[in-house]
């Protein structure tokens, strides 16, 4: 998951309607993985519609917070999963579900128990408020062997400090598909977003 895109869009959909011509529109841009979080009653709905009609784009379900979420993001057509933090119910759900995910850690420990399940490429969240970039440096020397998407409170100018570093593969960003552009159907601008987004890396 971490080589798709220098950035993952991080999206919050309010309307399953928005999400073939969104998911289109970061093809054009060529951002070619999505990431649809469960925050919203539209987002199973969603998934299922990129899944069906966008088979270009690599679809993630994002907020897996509670284990029947892995399993119903997995029927509605999820390629991947992405959890905020972690529970044990969590992990053993994902799992089950034979989907690839990207477990959430904001802490040493963290990292080394989910290092121990053998899971070695992790979302580090909230990446800003969790300790940034300086953060993840650190954490590359005791444990140089996994990689991170660090995602929260990450622009297109913070960006490119992440991905210098060794230990980080891609980011998390929701500033690919602003609300209000999404309302207004502003897919031109969902594109360009995109297109400087996949220069970053
Ligand atoms: O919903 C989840 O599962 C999360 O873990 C949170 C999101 O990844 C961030 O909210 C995106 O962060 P921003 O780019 O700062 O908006």
């Amino acid at each position: 998951m971490l080589a798709l895109s220098p950035v993952i869009p991080v999206v919050v959909v309010d309307d399953a309607d928005h999400a073939v011509p969104l998911a289109q529109a970061l093809l054009r841009g060529g951002v070619r993985v999505i990431e649809l979080t469960l925050r919203t009653p539209a987002a199973l709905a969603a998934i299922e519609n990129v899944a069906r009609e966008v088979p270009d784009i690599v679809i993630g379900a994002g907020t897996v917070t509670a284990p029947e979420h892995a399993e119903q993001a997995a029927k509605a057509g999820a390629a991947f999963l992405v959890t905020p933090g972690t529970t044990e119910r969590v992990l053993d759900a994902a799992d089950a579900t034979g989907l690839p995910y990207l477990p959430g850690a904001a802490t040493v420990s963290e990292v080394m128990r989910l290092a121990e399940r053998g899971l070695s490429a992790l979302k580090f969240f909230p990446a800003e408020a969790a300790g940034g970039v300086d953060y993840l440096k650190s954490i590359g020397g005791p444990i140089p062997h996994v990689r991170f998407c660090p995602t929260g409170g990450i622009t297109p100018q913070t960006a490119p400090n992440y991905l210098k570093l060794p230990n980080v593969g891609c980011v998390g960003g929701s500033w690919l598909a602003p609300k209000d552009a999404l309302q207004a159907g502003d897919w031109d601008r969902i594109e360009t977003l995109a297109r400087e987004a996949s220069q970053l890396g």
